[in-house]
């Protein structure tokens, strides 16, 4: 899950864009990436990293102009190398910088079709260039010297004929402005917002809302499903519906997850609906573990937080803080590779044994993806002195692959893929196991925006929104993004030499 932002200002947006990111780094803690536009051209820098770490005085110095887009990346696609960090950039036409947050479901069949129409080369592996070609494919079919809103808009809606997937995007054009634009089933979250000056409105789009508080915009609106934002270099708002047949259906997963609680997508507030997670999922406990002596709740810092206290107040017991977390591991469940998540659990949380020492406690998560961190933490309170270590997860099993932008590309990897409840508890050691179920987390985050009918929920029920996803897809993704694959990606990859390799 990527994060984007793109401001066109009044003044120099280098800082700006750097703080913007800086608040999505819990949505890629891989790479990250600015373009600017100053003087006609486009300033780029972008690295693997995190955002403290790509950017130097003398980087930001050279992000001149005032507008620009950045990235923060966590791979889904392609691979880790730094040509693939975001953004991509092509020269023709005009001079196109794109930064994507999603997956591109027919990447490959869009290459072949970009090489076989207009001998289009894509460099990397990344779906996201082949997303930029794309559009500018689409910009170049115009023709003319400098393109109207009109003609950006119908390039965005060929886009929507010919991709499939979860997208949103930012891309600036050069002598023209900033385009923002979502995919028709609103997978993919967008925000816009604006700040008043004194030389005028300034406009800014990001993935959450917690990146426009940052930088002292207000919201304007979410970018609507399959619609298109178009910003002129002057301050010049334009937006349209390019999608033919556009659903609201946002992933579900931003809530459970990804997303910061005090962001708001698609109007629902994130923390709102964790906490109504909690609520309902303590309304479960209560009535099916009613047999249970629980002495305390206890979160698995530090998305679970929300939740867990309102399990706790539901159930009318005590919530304790019994893990402490390192504030200088970041997450982990977005760490590329088993290996790299499977050690920082322990470097990450460590528990305080007078909250364990002869209790019974009800651990809470989020969610339980591959395992990595219930194992570990349920040992931990083990060792911590726990009497009986009970476990419940804010989000129900999560069976299948996700083939948007959350890198899950192998349903083998899925703790919950082939077991039932019973199962899962005995191997992740628990003496007890609860998930919500898929109803109570969708009514959960409807309760916000009752507008939204539909969930992309395609993890929990292998429903997948697109209608593309075949057996055949899941396997052939499988086979090219499982652990091993990747694993030997990574080793392969020190011998590639980078197109982009200016440090
Ligand atoms: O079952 P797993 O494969 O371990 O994945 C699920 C865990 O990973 C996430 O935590 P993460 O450390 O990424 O972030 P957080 O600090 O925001 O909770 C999530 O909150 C769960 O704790
Ligand atoms: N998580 C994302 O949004 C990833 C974007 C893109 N597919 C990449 O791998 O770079
Ligand atoms: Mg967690």
């Amino acid at each position: 899950m990527c994060g984007i932002v793109g401001i066109v200002g009044k003044y120099p947006v280098n800082q700006a864009l750097y703080d913007g990111l800086t608040v999505l780094q819990h949505r890629g803690q891989d790479a990250a990436g600015i373009v600017t536009v100053d003087q006609n051209r486009l300033r780029l820098r972008k690295a693997n990293g995190l955002v403290k770490d790509v950017f130097e005085a003398r980087h930001m110095q050279r992000l001149a102009g005032n507008i620009g887009i950045g990235h923060v990346r966590y791979p889904t696609a392609g691979s880790a190398s730094t040509a693939e960090a975001q953004p991509f950039y092509v020269n023709s036409p005009f001079g196109i910088a794109l930064a994507h947050n999603g997956n591109l479901t027919n990447a490959d069949e869009v290459k072949d079709q970009l090489f076989n129409d207009a001998r289009r080369h894509v460099n990397t592996s990344s779906d996201s260039e082949v997303l930029l070609n794309a559009f500018a494919h689409e910009l170049q079919c115009d023709n003319a010297l400098h393109l109207m809103p009109d003609a950006i808009f119908r390039a965005v809606a060929s886009v929507h004929r010919k991709v499939r997937g979860g997208y949103a995007v930012v891309a600036l054009i050069i002598g023209h402005g900033l385009v923002a634009f979502r995919d028709p089933n609103g997978i993919r979250p967008l925000v816009m917002g604006k700040r008043e000056t004194e030389l005028g409105t300034e406009y800014m789009v990001a993935s959450e809302s917690v990146a426009l508080d940052a930088d002292g915009f207000t919201v304007l609106r979410d970018v609507m499903p399959g619609e298109a934002v178009y910003i002129t270099e002057d301050g010049q708002l334009y937006s349209q519906q390019c999608a033919e047949n556009p659903t609201y259906t946002p992933c579900i997963f931003e809530y459970v997850y990804f997303a910061r609680p005090d962001s708001t997508i698609d109007n629902v507030s994130v923390y709102a609906s964790r906490v109504n997670m909690g609520k309902k999922l303590g309304q479960k406990i209560k009535k099916e573990w009613a047999h249970l002596d629980i002495d305390v709740v206890i979160p698995i810092p530090e998305t679970s937080n929300d939740a867990a206290l309102h399990i706790a107040h539901e159930l009318g017991l005590q919530y304790r803080q019994g893990y402490v977390k390192n504030r200088y591991i970041g997450r982990t469940f977005i760490m590329p590779g088993q290996g790299e998540r499977k050690k920082s659990v322990k470097r990450k949380l460590n528990a305080i044994k007078q909250e364990f020492r002869g209790k019974n406690v009800l651990l809470v998560d989020d969610s339980i993806v591959r395992g990595t961190t219930s194992g570990q933490i349920i040992e931990m309170a083990r060792e911590a002195g726990a009497s009986k270590v009970y476990f419940a997860s804010a989000a129900p099993e999560i069976r299948f692959p996700n083939v948007y932008g959350i890198d899950m590309p192998s349903a083998n990897e899925l703790i919950a893929h082939g077991h039932d409840v019973e199962s899962i508890c005995k191997i992740i050691g628990a003496d007890g196991l609860i998930f919500q179920s898929l109803e109570d987390l969708i009514a959960a985050v409807r309760e916000e925006n009752p507008a939204i009918k539909k969930f992309e929920t395609s993890v929990f029920d292998g429903v997948y929104v697109t209608n593309d996803i075949t057996q055949d897809y899941l396997n052939r993704l499988d086979a090219a993004r499982n652990e091993d694959s990747m694993a030997l990606k990574a080793a392969n990859m020190a011998a590639d030499l980078e197109l982009y390799n200016e440090s």
